[in-house]
């Protein structure tokens, strides 16, 4: 392919209309980088009278955002539309159809279909390229598949959603209510359309899906991971978690077990020496774990208008000099299955948030669960609050076997004098 490369983008929003100024604004750099012009030839996208800071007007639109697939005048197809079926997924399986290469965004459909999609695509001759559906801004799939692709990988784990990210710093730092901070969020365009995704983790475990199909050359498993959010992370807790020399972050990690490939997504108890702690705000990080390469750290700004076309267009250059490598960095025969192995918590060390009432013999009480159940405290923090309201006791654990702390809690969810569910957080020692 020579010549102009032609562009078709599919979803003028955040990212789509953050593209198409990029494209526009580095027109020369763009074209001295890969020796071709790169111009958007044709869009599709509510709303076309609305202002995106860009003049689209001599682009075609199409009302049916597939038609950008067969499309004369689009050498590249780019999805910037959002949705993990529907016309998303649509469009692009037109387009690997007909042949034409594909960018998207879009980490909810990679990671329900995209193994599927990887292998229409490698059957058909095209590069189905998604920089920006991980980590946003951070090049870390380029890094896996190309820059690391000498080694073994062992483990990644990483703060994979800026969203989050930016709630748990915020509320730390300001004492700000979670809702206050993600409706902030979502102005700044970091959240999903719907941000649940978000907050519950959701799109966490899809980048990780993605993440470890690359990293371990297997077909993704989405469904095998475990999922939890921070809906139930307290002001309280991230204010303790300082005190005891902790930072709480919304992890991913995947890792190489002796029972399999094991995929997590929940909030962790981040020790305060761990480099990760301090990535904070919507920045993202990656922390590989390879042979022989060592521990590699990798981190950016994982959301917003402009890292995200930042990745975009990456992966737009690469097919403007045709640069095309297996889409999940092995072809789909060599993938490993998928199978995520179950969530191997044998052994960890736990933060437990108790409320109780203020009334005598209740540490008492809750000591003698954990004594019973074989589960070593290492620390019990108590600070009366509300004088007319519960205590909260906030303990740590040493690494202890965790079928012995699911008794202890139960032992002491059942007690009178706790006054709400017990809120436990693992302490990762990363
Ligand atoms: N916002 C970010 O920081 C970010 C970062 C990485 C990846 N992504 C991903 O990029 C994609 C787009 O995200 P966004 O933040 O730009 O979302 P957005 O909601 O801002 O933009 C999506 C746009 O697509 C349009 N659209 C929806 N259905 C359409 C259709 N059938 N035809 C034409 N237009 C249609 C919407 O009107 C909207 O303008 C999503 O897959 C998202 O997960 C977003
Ligand atoms: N909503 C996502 C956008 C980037 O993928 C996040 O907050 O990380
Ligand atoms: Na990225």
């Amino acid at each position: 392919m020579s010549g102009d490369l032609r562009i078709g983008i599919a979803g003028l929003g955040t990212v789509g209309g953050g593209v198409a100024k990029l494209l526009r604004d580095q027109a020369d750099l763009l074209a001295a980088r890969c020796g071709r012009t790169i111009r958007v030839t044709a869009v599709a996208a509510r709303d076309k009278a609305k202002d995106r800071g860009v003049d689209l007007s001599a682009c075609r639109w199409h009302d049916d955002a597939r038609a950008l697939a067969g499309d004369p005048d689009v050498d590249v197809v780019v999805e910037l539309i959002g949705g993990s079926d529907g016309v998303a997924r649509e469009l692009i399986e037109a387009a690997i159809a007909a042949g034409k290469p594909v960018v998207t965004a879009n980490k909810a459909l990679l990671a329900l279909h995209g193994t599927v999609l990887a292998k229409a695509a490698e059957t058909a001759g095209v590069p189905l390229a998604y920089e920006a559906a991980v980590a946003g801004g951070i090049p870390v799939i380029k890094a896996l598949r190309e820059g690391l692709a000498a080694n073994r990988v062992k483990r990644v784990h990483g703060i994979l959603n800026g969203t989050c990210n930016y709630i748990l710093t915020t509320m730390r730092e300001t004492g700000r209510e979670f809702a206050d901070v993600l409706a902030d969020a979502q102005k700044l365009g970091y959240a999903e359309a719907d941000p649940s995704f978000d907050v519950d983790g959701i799109d966490a475990a899809h980048k990780l899906a993605i993440l470890s199909s690359v990293a371990f050359g297997r077909e993704l498993d989405f469904a095998g991971i475990h999922v939890e959010g921070i809906r139930h992370v307290s002001a309280l807790d991230l204010a303790f978690a300082e005190q005891l020399g902790y930072r709480i972050k919304l992890l991913g990690i995947a890792g190489v077990t002796d029972h399999g490939i094991e995929q997590r997504v929940h909030p962790c108890m981040v020790p305060l020496a761990a480099p990760i702690a301090h990535v904070e705000g919507v920045f993202n990080a990656v922390f590989v774990e390879a042979e022989p390469v060592g521990n590699v750290l990798l981190t950016g700004r994982g959301a917003g208008e402009g890292p995200t076309a930042s990745a975009v267009v990456a992966d737009i250059l690469d097919i403007a000099r045709g640069h095309h490598a297996p889409v999940l960095g092995l072809p789909p025969s060599r993938l490993a299955p998928g199978e995520t192995a179950p969530m191997g918590r044998h052994y960890g060390a736990y933060y437990i948030r108790l409320m109780v009432k203020d009334q005598p013999g209740v540490i008492a009480d809750v000591a003698a669960a954990f004594r019973d159940n074989a589960v070593s405290m290492e620390s019990v923090l108590q600070q009366a609050r509300d004088p007319s309201g519960p205590v909260p006791v906030v303990i740590t654990t040493h690494e202890t076997e965790e079928a012995g702390m699911m008794r202890a809690i139960q032992r002491i969810a059942a007690l009178g004098s706790v006054v709400e569910p017990p809120r436990l957080i693992r302490i990762e020692a990363l």
